[in-house]
């Protein structure tokens, strides 16, 4: 027996959807009356842990200021790393975003998770994986964002990996420790700018948009925080462009110290750089990024 819908259902199905009358996404949080955070967190017994990086955010006045970095979400699907108690969950299903999946490791917070999409039918969708392990662009249709208040401890692998594709996104506003937002958004000669503001830069416009001290955090971490606003650029290098960057600036700010004619040995030294028009006694911190796009073409050349 065929398991495919009868034709009337599949043509009644498709009609609808492409007639005027398809209702517009559920935005039903403001009517709905939610148990409070507090409550949430502690009928669930979720202490937060160290090991999982987990800082959470209780202000709804905070979540729903990082929501808005999204800017107009109508039509974008959301993707949330890491939502734990659901605070800045809460925030994103009050915008008109279309769908919102959010990523969380910790099976302590599912059950609290499947509570709330129960307020959220067909628009909250739980993913119970490790975010590292997961292509996080499979999981929704585009247009797709993902915001986020990310595991410290892993945030700058899971950045990188969203760099890596980053035509997949039409933005990413995430909370890091200020110290890495900052390391993003550097320019060329100040102490922060490495191997991450380069690869970031080459391939987004980034911005600090919002800076959040540690009080307002439960349990509040040690330093303050930031969130990066993150608009890739319409124009994306291939996988293997990429990789051949992240060869250069790992070379390069490996030993920052150090002329780039000696740090460059292993991938061409003055070779390359005389290629690329680059003086070989400078040092990594002071090529833009545009200096390095050079490099990088010209490595992927001569592999
Ligand atoms: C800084 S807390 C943020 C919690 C919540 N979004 C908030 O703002 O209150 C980070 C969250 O990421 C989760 N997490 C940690 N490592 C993860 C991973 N590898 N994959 C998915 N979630 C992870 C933690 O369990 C925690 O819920």
């Amino acid at each position: 027996m065929s398991s495919r819908p009868p034709a009337s259902f599949s043509a009644t199905f498709s009609a609808a959807r492409s007639s005027k009358c398809v209702p517009p996404p559920r935005r039903p949080s403001t009517d709905v009356s939610l148990p409070s955070l507090r409550d949430t967190i502690q009928a669930h017994g979720l202490d937060a842990k160290k090991s999982l990086g987990q800082h959470f955010l209780l202000d709804p006045g905070i979540c729903a200021r990082i929501a808005a970095l999204g800017g107009d979400l109508t039509g974008r699907s959301v993707v949330e790393i890491g939502p734990g108690p659901g605070g800045l969950t809460r925030a994103l299903l009050d915008t008109p975003a279309s769908r919102v999946d959010v990523v969380e490791i910790d099976e302590r917070a599912w059950p609290l998770l499947d509570e709330l999409a129960t307020y959220y039918p067909d628009r909250l969708h739980v993913v119970r994986q490790d975010a590292l392990k997961l292509d996080a662009a499979t999981l929704a249709p585009a247009p797709r964002q993902i915001i986020a208040n990310l595991p410290y401890n892993v945030a700058t692998p899971l950045l990188v990996g969203w760099l890596r594709q980053a035509s997949q996104w039409e933005r990413l506003s995430l909370m890091f420790q200020l110290e890495v937002a900052e390391r993003i958004c550097a320019a060329p000669g100040s102490s922060a700018y490495g191997r991450l503001a380069v690869l970031s830069q080459w391939c987004a416009s980034c911005s600090v948009a919002l800076r959040i001290p540690p009080a307002a955090f439960s349990p509040p971490p040690k330093v303050h925080s930031a969130v990066a606003v993150i608009i890739p650029h319409a124009e994306q290098p291939s996988p293997q462009l990429f990789r051949a960057m992240e060869q250069v600036t790992a070379a390069a700010f490996g030993q920052r110290r150090k002329m780039l004619r000696s740090s460059l040995k292993s991938i061409g030294g003055e070779r390359l750089l005389e290629q690329a028009e680059i003086e070989p006694t400078r040092r990594a911190e002071t090529l833009s990024v545009a200096e390095f796009a050079r490099l990088a073409e010209l490595n992927l050349a001569s592999r």
